[in-house]
């Protein structure tokens, strides 16, 4: 018989709320996903829907009020994120898994070169060989599409769409089995986010990467996910295949943010 292909992260319940100015809000309610070894799933809805409370709950920057969220581990092993210590937790986050930030800046370290910025997490993973060090630096920043010849510039002198693309070589130059990316392309031009689109799609296939990818641009979905959540005040209300979601969709919600986007 064959054995199920079992998923590589499993959310189940997850809640999360936030307190300010004595009130405290749900920012997200009882939401469960799973992901897939070498699927993408992206998380759409608009501003404030809750998306990337979600994405940080899941990574383990946050602490849920309530949920899970498993994880199987290089090793076979089922991981509960919130549940390890926070120094198993840094070496996922090192080692398996990547965190692409909307922006660069907060993914990337300003202070050091477009080259350190790639070996960082080879060397965590314990390479400390110069010579391939600088190699694979070099090798990480062509398949960017970014100059090898720029690898001891600062990324500071880097545009955002540069940014973006070394902040994509730092996180999967390590082979990540789960890549994380909150709005990855929003905030650039528009031709720089097409190019950067095309880039991360490439990537993904390449690599048979497993991705959560939030976005409040339905494009983006369409472009790089098989599948497809929509968040609405905190709550999963939709999910599907991706062309099933955008093309005929059943929620009320979905229907109205794909109408908005169709609409001139
Ligand atoms: N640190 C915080 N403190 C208080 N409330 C917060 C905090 N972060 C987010 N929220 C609130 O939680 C809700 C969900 O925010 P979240 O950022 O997850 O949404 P989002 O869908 O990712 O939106 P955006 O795309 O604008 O970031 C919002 O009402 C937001 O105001």
């Amino acid at each position: 018989m064959k054995k199920a292909v079992q998923p590589l992260l499993q959310v189940t319940g997850l809640t999360h709320r936030f307190s300010a100015a004595g009130q405290t809000r749900a920012a997200v309610s009882e939401a469960s996903l799973s992901l897939f070894p070498g699927e993408v799933v992206a998380i759409v809805g608009e501003s404030g829907s809750g998306k990337s409370t979600l994405l940080n709950c899941i990574a383990a920057r946050l602490q849920p009020a309530a949920g899970q969220v498993l994880y199987r581990s290089a090793a076979g092993e089922q991981v509960d994120v919130h549940r390890i210590s926070e120094r198993q937790r840094r070496l996922l986050a090192r080692t398996e898994w990547g965190f692409v930030e909307q922006h660069a800046a907060d993914g990337l370290r300003m202070n050091v070169s477009a080259g350190a910025n790639i070996g960082e997490r080879l060397m965590g993973a314990g390479l400390r060989h110069y010579g391939q060090l600088r190699a694979t630096g070099e090798d990480w920043m062509s398949r960017v599409e970014l100059d090898p010849l720029r690898i001891d510039d600062s990324p500071r002198g880097f545009s955002g769409g540069m940014r973006q693309r070394l902040q994509i070589a730092r996180n999967l130059v390590t082979k990540p089995r789960l890549v994380l990316m909150d709005e990855p392309t929003s905030g650039l031009d528009v031709s720089v986010q097409a190019k950067l689109l095309d880039l991360i799609r490439l990537l993904v296939a390449r690599m048979h990467l497993s991705a959560l990818i939030v976005t409040h641009d339905l494009g983006v979905a369409r472009l790089l996910a098989h599948r497809t959540l929509v968040m609405r005040e905190g709550r999963i209300v939709e999910e599907g295949l991706t062309d099933r979601v955008l093309d005929d969709p059943q929620h009320p919600y979905t229907q109205l943010l794909v109408a908005s986007v169709v609409a001139p």
